[in-house]
């Protein structure tokens, strides 16, 4: 196999260059996760969609893979070999599940691609252990990895995970204050916390892999923290308008959580009718089908739908600014820009 094999959609889209990740990045990771001991392995396997809850073979979805597709397409862009990155791809991915798995605890999500999430399977314990021993591989993963550039990627990858977990809080908090409390500015930044710097240290990881300079890693890594944040706005879309075919979740599944996404809290900043209509279902301790259904639609007369597409489509074109510092001959950077418009015009 040579590295274009590996890391190359031109032409063809970020479709196939996920897919490509998938199967070289899969049999890493799975061989990684079947090290795991006994139950907390049985958890793993059913996450990512191997096994069923009795440990017999499935064929679940296991994730789109982004994020290594991610690490790999960033080495490629500067010249590196992305086999030379799998492993550190596989981290990625195995440090974002551990964040799903806690996530879905966190949140009592019953769901998480079209089947029940671990938690609601196995119960808390299980599944909080399975994610802290997934964080346990990721950097194990990168320990064992004979790259000069593992132990700057793994250093990297805990502050990541740190930033992460700060985030997460920070969106834990903004569900105890009243709707009109939280502002923009802080949700924005808790959104890049939570999602934008995963996205960003993959970016980063593959340019360290492919032997970068300190300038390019940091561009790398600021065009991944764009994408990310333009990620999460769609993320938001998906979570109250998504199709539930699509997103195995129901419709405006975060509206009826009370979650306050970027485009709810863009709708209550917004100082209109339909905000302050939405700041009262808010105020409500339970929503039902029809307040669910209210609450979507003053969402989009405040204002929320249209300013997080917008949002979306202007940090898009950040990160393209950002990529140009890391790789001035844009060509070379096709997979990466494939990757990131096709996280704006997802629907899962
Ligand atoms: C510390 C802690 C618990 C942090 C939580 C961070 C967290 C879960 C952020 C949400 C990020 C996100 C949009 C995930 C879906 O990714 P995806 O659509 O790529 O998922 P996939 O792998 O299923 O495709």
């Amino acid at each position: 196999m040579t590295s274009t094999d590996i890391a190359t959609a031109e032409g063809r889209g970020a479709v196939v260059l996920l897919d490509r990740t998938r199967s070289v990045v899969t049999p890493q990771l799975r061989s990684t996760v079947e090290t795991l001991p006994g139950s907390i392995r049985r958890v793993a396997m059913y996450h990512f969609g191997w096994e069923q809850p009795d440990g017999t073979p499935a064929t679940g979805q296991a994730g789109k893979a982004i994020r290594p597709a991610l690490v790999l397409a960033a080495a490629r862009a500067l010249g590196g070999d992305p086999h030379t990155a799998v492993r550190a791809a596989a981290a990625v991915e195995l440090a974002h599940n551990f964040t799903l798995l806690h996530d879905d605890i966190v949140d009592e999500d019953p769901t998480r691609r079209s089947r029940p999430t671990a938690w609601a399977v196995f119960g808390v314990p299980d599944a909080l252990m399975a994610g802290d021993a997934m964080l346990a591989l990721a950097l194990r993963l990168l320990a064992e990895d004979r790259h000069p550039a593992a132990a700057t990627a793994s250093a990297r990858l805990a502050a990541c995970v740190i930033e992460l977990c700060a985030g997460q809080q920070a969106d834990c908090a903004f569900e105890g204050r009243e709707p009109h409390e939280v502002t923009l500015d802080e949700c924005l930044g808790m959104a890049t916390a939570k999602t934008g710097a995963l996205l960003g240290c993959a970016c980063a990881m593959g340019a360290l892999y492919a032997g970068a300079d300190p300038e390019q890693v940091a561009a790398m890594d600021a065009f991944g923290r764009e994408a990310g944040l333009a990620f999460q706005l769609i993320d938001d879309l998906i979570g109250i308008w998504g199709d539930p075919e699509c997103t195995g979740k129901p419709a405006g599944a975060d509206l009826a959580a009370h979650k306050k996404s970027l485009p709810v809290v863009a709708a209550l900043a917004s100082g209109t009718a339909a905000g302050a209509e939405l700041a009262e279902l808010y105020r409500r301790p339970a929503l039902d089908a029809a307040d669910v259904r209210r609450a979507a639609d003053a969402v989009e007369r405040a204002g929320g739908r249209d300013w997080a597409q917008t949002e979306a489509a202007d940090r898009m074109a950040r990160a393209v600014q950002q990529l140009s510092l890391a790789v001035p001959d844009l060509t070379a950077a096709g997979d990466l820009l494939a990757l990131a418009e096709f996280v704006t015009r997802r629907t899962r």
